[in-house]
C-alpha cells in the first residue's frame, strides 16, 4: 500500500503513518493487526526503532480500544460511534500517545493534526487539535478515576481495556482466586514471549535452546523460549524441525498423548480440530517414536492445508471433514478435540480481538463444541481417552461443557492435572486451566475424559 499523506512531499510520519493505516485496516475491513502491520513495515521498508514504535503504537491502540473511545467520547462531547472513521483512527492514536507512552504532549498533538491535515484539511485538523488538548489536560489515572465504572470488575476491565464481560468471564474462571484478576490483565496486555516447540525425535529443546540463543521452557520438555527475533528466519525453523507454538498448547498435546488408557494403546490417534496444525505436529512426532498414527480432521480446505504443511513427513493423514461427521472408522485409542472458541484465553497474540468478540458469539460456539465432544466419544473406542480443549477460559465453554458431557454419557474425568507432571497452580481439578500470568501461556483449558 502506498504511502497517502505526504507533506512538502516527505511522508507525515512513517511510525505513526503506518500504524495508522492498520487501524483504518482493521476496522474498515476487520482485517488482523498482527497479519496487516508486518507486511506494510516489509513494503515500506521500516525497520529498526521505526518499526518497534509503529508496532507499539498499532498494538497498544488497538488493545486499549475501549478506553482511549471512552476518553475521546468525553473530550469531543459526543460518542464516537458520530466521529468519522477516519478521524477516529487518528484519535485513538493520540490519545494512545498521551495516556500510554512516553511520547511527548507536544508531539503526539501535533503529529496527529499533522495527519488529519495532510488528509482531511485544516477544519478537520482542528477538530482533533481540540479533541487531543482537552484528552492531554488529566493523566490516565485521572481519567479512570473520572470515567471507569462504580463495580470493581467494571473499574479493573477499565482501567487494563478490557470489555467488562471479558473481565467478568475471567474471574468468575478465577473463582476464589479472582483477587489474580489485576495481575491477569496486566499479563494480557504484554507482548507474550515467543514459544518454539523443539520437534520430538529430531532436535531436543537444549540444542533448540543453543542454537536459537533462547531460554529452555518451564513447563514443556519441547519449549524454548526466544526474546524477539522473527523466528520464521530460524534454521531449525525453516528446516521443520521446530515450530513457534505456545508452551500451552504443548501441553494439551503431551496431556492427551501421556493419558492412561484402559488396555494397550493400539496406535490410531485422532485429531478433530486440527487446522492449522500445531497440535496435530506434536501428536504427529510423539505418534511416529511409537509408529504409532494420526488423523486429522479440518473442515476449511484453507486450514486443512496448513495442517499439511506443519505435519509433512510425519505418520499424520489430514482429512477435509466436519468434525461432527467424518466417516472414519471408530475405535480411537486417544482423541484430541481442540474446539473452536471464543478465543479469550490467547488475546494477547491479537491485539483487536477483544473488541470484536461478544457475549452473543458464545452460545453458539458452545452447541459446536458439544456436538464435536459427542462425535469424538462415538469415535472413541472403550478404555480410550478424549481430551477437550479450549484456547479460552469462559466457564460456558469449559467447565459447563465437561460437566453436561459427563452427565450425559457418564464419561469418567481423569485428574487433568496429574498429566503435567511439574505444572503447579492448574486449579481444584479433575480439569486443569493455565494462565498467562500463572504460567506464562495462552489461558489454556483442558479435561480428559475415559470411556468405560
Ligand atoms: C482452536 S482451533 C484448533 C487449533 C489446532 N488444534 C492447533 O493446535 O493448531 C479450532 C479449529 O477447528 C476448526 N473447526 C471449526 N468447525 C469445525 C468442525 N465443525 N469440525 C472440525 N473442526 C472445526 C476450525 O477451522 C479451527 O481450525
Amino acid at each position: 500500500m502506498p504511502s497517502p499523506r505526504k507533506r512538502r512531499g516527505e511522508p507525515v510520519d512513517v511510525a505513526r503513518e503506518v500504524a495508522l493505516d492498520v487501524l483504518r485496516a482493521v476496522r474498515e475491513r476487520d482485517a488482523y493487526a498482527n497479519l496487516v502491520l508486518p507486511k506494510l513495515l516489509r513494503e515500506r521498508k521500516i525497520s529498526g526503532r521505526d518499526a518497534a514504535f509503529a508496532t507499539e503504537l498499532t498494538y497498544g491502540a488497538c488493545r486499549s480500544q475501549g478506553q482511549l473511545d471512552a476518553v475521546i467520547a468525553a473530550c469531543a462531547g459526543r460518542p464516537v460511534g458520530e466521529i468519522d472513521g477516519p478521524i477516529l483512527d487518528i484519535l485513538r492514536l493520540g490519545v494512545y500517545q498521551l495516556l500510554r507512552t512516553r511520547t511527548s504532549a507536544h508531539a503526539a498533538v501535533d503529529t496527529s493534526v499533522d495527519l488529519a491535515r495532510a488528509e482531511f484539511g485544516q477544519g478537520r485538523a482542528g477538530f482533533v487539535n481540540a479533541v487531543l488538548r482537552r484528552a492531554g489536560e488529566k493523566t490516565a489515572e485521572q481519567w479512570v478515576t473520572e470515567l471507569a465504572p462504580a463495580d470493581p470488575v467494571g473499574k479493573l476491565a477499565f482501567e487494563y481495556a478490557h470489555p467488562t464481560w471479558i473481565a467478568q468471564s475471567f474471574a468468575d474462571a478465577l473463582g476464589a482466586q479472582a483477587g489474580e484478576l489485576s495481575d491477569l490483565l496486566a499479563a494480557d496486555d504484554e507482548r507474550p514471549v515467543v514459544h518454539l516447540v523443539a520437534r520430538p525425535g529430531e532436535i531436543t529443546s537444549e540444542e533448540l535452546a543453543l542454537v536459537t540463543g533462547g531460554e529452555e521452557g518451564r513447563w514443556s520438555p519441547y519449549a524454548v523460549y526466544l526474546d524477539g527475533g522473527d523466528p520464521g528466519q530460524l534454521e531449525p525453523v525453516r528446516e521443520g524441525i521446530a515450530a513457534v507454538q505456545d508452551e500451552g498448547s504443548q501441553l494439551v498435546a503431551l496431556a492427551l498423548s501421556r493419558a492412561p488408557l484402559e488396555g494397550p494403546d493400539q496406535g490410531r490417534w485422532l485429531d478433530l480440530c486440527a487446522g492449522p496444525g500445531g497440535k496435530a505436529a506434536l501428536l504427529g512426532a510423539l505418534a511416529a517414536i511409537d509408529l504409532f498414527t494420526v488423523d486429522a480432521v479440518e473442515p476449511s480446505e484453507h486450514r486443512a492445508e496448513l495442517v499439511r504443511k506443519s505435519t509433512r513427513d510425519l505418520p499424520v493423514t489430514v482429512h477435509v471433514q466436519d468434525g461432527r461427521d467424518t466417516g472414519l472408522e471408530p475405535g480411537y485409542d486417544r482423541i484430541l478435540v481442540d474446539a473452536p472458541c471464543t478465543g479469550l484465553g490467547a488475546l494477547r497474540r491479537r491485539p483487536e480481538s477483544r473488541w470484536r468478540r461478544t457475549p452473543a458469539d458464545v452460545p453458539e460456539l458452545v452447541t459446536l463444541q458439544r456436538e464435536l465432544l459427542t462425535a469424538a466419544w462415538d469415535l472413541l473406542r472403550p478404555g480410550g481417552v478424549v481430551v477437550y480443549s479450549t484456547c479460552s477460559p469462559h466457564l460456558s465453554e469449559t467447565l459447563a461443557v465437561v460437566a453436561d458431557f459427563v452427565r450425559r454419557t457418564g464419561a469418567e474425568q481423569l485428574d487433568t492435572r496429574e498429566l503435567l507432571p511439574g505444572v503447579t497452580d492448574l486449579g481444584e481439578g479433575p480439569s486443569a486451566q493455565l494462565w498467562p500470568h500463572r504460567h506464562g501461556t495462552d489461558a489454556m483449558f483442558l479435561s480428559a475424559l475415559r470411556k468405560k
